[in-house]
């Protein structure tokens, strides 16, 4: 529910919150002799942010990709379920469609490289987010002629309403290369919720950002998931980060899903722990804050011991 008054909702899913959204059954990818995924099934819930971690290379941008279409599983599928204002349901079989069929039942993503037009400003970066929508070209919602014009004031209603909630108003008429970083990022989430989308894919979005560029995110990941309600899936590394905001964790490792649960869960689950601390991720962070769980569960069970 939004605070603020707005006029659209950014939600495209019209399901119950606590519907299964997304349904991933014994999903397996193959590159070659490299399996990348293995017989992956889990659900995303309506209304969820849904992390899916791992250490590097165990197939979280592969998960990701058979998502939205980009590699096509050998095994397994993928089914979303959308439904209309009416209520009426529709289940999709997203495994074989391309990219561009998967955005239009509502599937967004952002990408771990900024994929942004640098050139173009904030606003014209975002009004090619609604580019899905429009009847008429982008070049003459653009340029402002014929019945294009009425179409460009409806989409851009909404582009503004994405441009407060992700407070991009000081940004919206520079180009976006002459922004900082954690800008960008914070352009390219709003780019993929002008779609208005049923479900979000965030590949890793807080990637290279500081502390407080990664704070800024995390919030406004919750804004888009708590006041505009949309469900989001998120690959991300930091550990405090995936815990804090999460409702949902898949663990994949080496392709395979190995813990599927609640943030404490998984993070008390001894073969997460095990994964994490056996790998060679280069990411210390993560290996910290696996350590600083490590011992946490190890103190509560002497805690817990103590107390007979
Ligand atoms: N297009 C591809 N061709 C060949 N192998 C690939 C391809 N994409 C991924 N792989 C392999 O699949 C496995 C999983 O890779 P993936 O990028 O999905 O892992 P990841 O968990 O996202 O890693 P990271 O955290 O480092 O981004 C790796 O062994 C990778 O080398």
């Amino acid at each position: 529910m939004l605070t603020r008054a707005y006029q659209h909702s950014l939600n495209g899913s019209h399901l119950p919150a606590g519907e299964p959204l997304l349904e991933v059954d014994g999903v397996s990818l193959r590159f070659g002799g490299v399996t990348a995924l293995s017989d992956i099934s889990f659900t995303v819930t309506q209304g969820h942010v849904h992390a899916i971690i791992g250490p590097n290379g165990a197939g979280k941008s592969s998960m990701l990709n058979c998502i939205s279409g980009i590699y096509h599983p050998q095994e397994g599928q993928i089914r979303l379920q959308t439904a209309a204002e009416s209520g009426e349901r529709t289940t999709s079989t997203l495994t074989q469609l391309p990219p561009h069929k998967i955005a239009r039942l509502g599937v967004a993503r952002s990408f771990q490289n900024i994929e942004l037009f640098s050139h173009l400003t904030v606003l014209e970066n975002l009004m090619l987010g609604r580019h899905i929508h429009m009847k008429h070209s982008v070049a003459a919602s653009m340029l402002w002629f014929g019945p294009a014009r009425k179409q460009e004031i409806a989409h851009r209603r909404l582009v503004e309403e994405v441009i407060d909630l992700l407070q991009l108003q000081a940004f919206r008429s520079k180009p976006v290369g002459a922004l900082a970083y954690g800008i960008q990022k914070r352009v390219e989430l709003g780019r993929a919720l002008c779609i208005q989308p049923a479900l979000l894919l965030l590949d890793e979005p807080m990637a290279g950002m500081n502390v407080e560029e990664k704070e800024d995110m995390a919030r406004y990941v919750l804004d888009v998931h708590e006041l505009a309600g949309v469900t989001v899936v998120l690959i991300e590394h930091d550990m405090n980060v995936v815990m804090d905001i999460s409702d949902w964790v898949s663990v994949l490792d080496f392709g395979r899903l190995i813990a599927d649960g609640t943030p404490d869960d998984v993070k008390t689950n001894p073969a997460v722990i095990e994964a994490y601390l056996g790998s060679d991720d280069e990411d210390s962070a993560v290996r910290e804050a696996l350590q600083t769980m490590q011992e946490q569960v190890e103190q509560d069970q002497i805690e817990s011991d103590a107390r007979g």
